[in-house]
C-alpha cells in the first residue's frame, strides 16, 4: 500500500470530520522526519484520531515502514495508547523515552499566539507532560477552535484545571477569589453519578474566567494554588497549528 494523497480521498459524510482528517493527516505529512526523528507523542481527542490513522498508513508503505517501525510513540491517556495500538504503532513510556521530538495533538480553543485551551476531553496533564516534553508540539483542530484574537471567545466551558480529589473544596473557594466567574466540578452525567476521574485519578475544576487577555499570568496564578496539578492553558508551548476547514483545505498557523 502507498500513502494516499489528501486529495485523492472520498469525502467523509460528516463535513466536521472532513476537517479534522485534513487537519491531521497534512500535520503529518509535513512534520514528520522519517529519517531522524524517532519519538513521537499522541495526544488525546477527536481529532488526534486522523494523526495516528495517517501514521498507520506510513507504516503500511514500503518506503516508509522500516523507518515507522522503529518509531516509539507516547501516549497522553487511555484513549491515545488504544490509538497507537489499534494502528500497529509501538507504543513506549514517557519514564524510558523523556525526550519527544514531535508531538500531534488536538486543541479546545487556540488564540493567536497559538497560546491553547485543553483538557475538554479531561487529558491535560499527560498531554502537557508530553508536549513540554517535545522539541516540536503540532496542533492539529478543525475551524471551530480559532480564537479571532483572546482564548474563551468561543470555548465558554471554563478553563479545565485537574486538581487533588480531596482539594476540590478549597481549591473551588480559590479560584473565586482569584476572579473566576463560575467554578464546577466536572460530573461524569448520566455515564457516572459522580466526579469525572482522570487518568491519573484526580478530579477536573472548569473555571470560567471570561475573555483571556493574559492567559500566561493567570496560568501561573492558578498553578500555584494548592490542590492543583495542572491547568488546561497551554502557554507558549504549540510551534505550528494545522486548522481543517469545512471544504477540506488547511490553514496552518506558525508561532
Ligand atoms: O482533554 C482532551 C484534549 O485536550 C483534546 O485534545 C481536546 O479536548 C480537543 O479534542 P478534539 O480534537 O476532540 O476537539
Amino acid at each position: 500500500m502507498t500513502v494516499p494523497t489528501i486529495e485523492s480521498l472520498p469525502p467523509l459524510a460528516d463535513k466536521l470530520e472532513s476537517a479534522k482528517r485534513a487537519a491531521a493527516y497534512r500535520a503529518i505529512d509535513e512534520n514528520i522526519d522519517f529519517q531522524n526523528d524517532r519519538v513521537i507523542g499522541i495526544g488525546s481527542g477527536s481529532t488526534v484520531v486522523y494523526a495516528a490513522e495517517r501514521l498507520g498508513q506510513y507504516l503500511k508503505d514500503s518506503e516508509y515502514s522500516a523507518q515507522v517501525a522503529q518509531f516509539i510513540c507516547i501516549p497522553t491517556g487511555f484513549q491515545s495508547r488504544r490509538l497507537i495500538l489499534d494502528n500497529g504503532l509501538k507504543l513506549g513510556s514517557i519514564e524510558e523515552n523523556a525526550a519527544i521530538d514531535v508531538d500531534f495533538d488536538g486543541a479546545d480553543e487556540i488564540d493567536t499566539d497559538l497560546n491553547l485551551i485543553k483538557g475538554g476531553g479531561a487529558c491535560l496533564f499527560q498531554e502537557k507532560l508530553v508536549s513540554t516534553s517535545s522539541k516540536k508540539f503540532v496542533v492539529v483542530a478543525d475551524y471551530r477552535k480559532k480564537a479571532p484574537k483572546y482564548l474563551s471567545t468561543n470555548w465558554k466551558s471554563g478553563i479545565p484545571i485537574e486538581i487533588v480529589p480531596s482539594a476540590y473544596v478549597r481549591v473551588s473557594d480559590d479560584l473565586k477569589k482569584l476572579g473566576a466567574n463560575h467554578v464546577i466540578v466536572r460530573q461524569g452525567g448520566s455515564a457516572k453519578a459522580g466526579p469525572v476521574v482522570t487518568d491519573n485519578n484526580n478530579f477536573l475544576i472548569d473555571a470560567d474566567f471570561g475573555m483571556l487577555e493574559n492567559p500566561a499570568q493567570l496560568h501561573d496564578k492558578i498553578k500555584a494554588l494548592v490542590g492543583v496539578v495542572e491547568t488546561g492553558l497551554f502557554i507558549d508551548n504549540a510551534c505550528k497549528a494545522y486548522i481543517g476547514n469545512a471544504d477540506g483545505s488547511v490553514n496552518v498557523f506558525t508561532k
